[in-house]
């Protein structure tokens, strides 16, 4: 059963449509990277799922909840981890957690059990008694981390939630959200792609308001090259009369150039269907007489598929 389930989301500011027509199922156990160029839709949609923003048409269920007729017990299921830090920066850590428990409805051995939990899982024993003011951005999050997390909700929705950490503090968060995720859905805002891969078992791609690209960060790299680019570099700077003399050579590929540095120009040879052969490329370029550099097929970062899928948007 999907715990999160959201059908056809829609809504407009004004004339603007923010979100069109947006479905998205999270089973239990995915963690699923939210991306999208900036004002794609991204928090307009998180919003509407956690029933922080009424949506025009569509309707969105969490556990089987629906949002917007049953407000509190939806919630109640639901962990938000929002941008930046928490408020209330001169409460101590142990007092923030504990009105967050209260305010969730938990009390007495259940409330004392949840706090433990968290300061052991999330590990802040450490800073317990500090107020959050005085912690790094590191322990502050974990702190952003512990409030979503203590009434044990099945659904986990995280903006940016490594924005402004440094690497460590980075692979920490990464390694909790790993260890929690079997038991959760977990949804994760974010701009940084190499996150996805690190921690989403799918990416879902939005751009201006619908997605573009639903499927694992394995799916979409193969997807995107598959055998079927080639990257080239020419000792030379003169872009045009390098891809003229490229062109006869590469069996009627799409050329594109991908920079220009150094005196050399490096172009990118996708054969849509049809296997690449570098091989025979490489041999073809160097009985034109080109400066020839590298000839290798082409690897796509997360980063080429994401500029891919979302460029004809912008
Ligand atoms: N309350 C609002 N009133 C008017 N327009 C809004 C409102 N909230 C969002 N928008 C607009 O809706 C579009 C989508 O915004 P949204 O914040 O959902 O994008 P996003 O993908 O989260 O962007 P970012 O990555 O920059 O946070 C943007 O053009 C934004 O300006």
């Amino acid at each position: 059963m999907s715990l999160v389930s959201a059908q056809k989301l829609s809504k407009r500011f004004g004339e603007m449509i923010a979100v069109d027509n947006v479905s998205l199922d999270v089973a239990r156990g995915e963690v699923v990277g939210f991306l999208g160029p900036n004002g794609a839709g991204k928090s307009t949609t998180m919003k509407m799922i956690s029933g922080f923003l009424e949506p025009d048409r569509g309707a969105a269920e969490i556990c089987g909840v629906d949002v917007w007729s049953h407000p509190e017990e939806a919630k109640s299921r639901l962990g938000y981890l929002p941008e930046g830090a928490p408020a209330y920066g001169d409460m101590p850590v142990a007092d923030f957690l504990r009105f967050c428990g209260r305010m969730r409805g938990l009390k007495g051995a259940g409330l004392r059990n949840r706090l433990a939990e968290m300061a052991d899982r999330v590990r802040l024993t450490e800073v317990w008694s500090r107020p959050i003011e005085t912690l790094s951005k590191g322990y502050r999050r974990r702190v952003g981390i512990a409030q979503a997390l203590i009434h044990d909700p099945d659904v986990l929705i995280l903006d940016e939630p490594t924005d402004g950490l440094d690497p460590n503090q980075k692979h920490e968060m990464r390694t909790l959200i790993r260890t929690i995720a079997p038991e959760k859905s977990i949804i994760v805002s974010t701009h940084i792609l190499e996150e996805v891969e690190a921690i989403c078992s799918r990416a879902v791609i939005i751009a201006r308001g619908q997605v573009v690209a639903d499927s694992t960060p394995q799916d979409l790299l193969e997807r995107a090259a598959n055998g079927r680019a080639i990257r080239v570099t020419i000792g030379s700077p003169e872009e045009k009369a390098v891809v003229e003399k490229v062109k006869p050579c590469s069996d009627g590929a799409d050329l594109e150039v991908m920079e220009r540095r150094n005196g050399s120009t490096r172009l990118l040879l996708r054969y849509g269907d049809t296997p690449a052969d570098a091989t025979e490329l490489a041999k073809r370029l160097r009985d034109a007489e080109l400066p020839v550099e590298e000839v290798g097929l082409w690897r796509p970062r997360l980063e080429d598929v994401f500029r891919d899928v979302t460029t004809p948007y912008h």
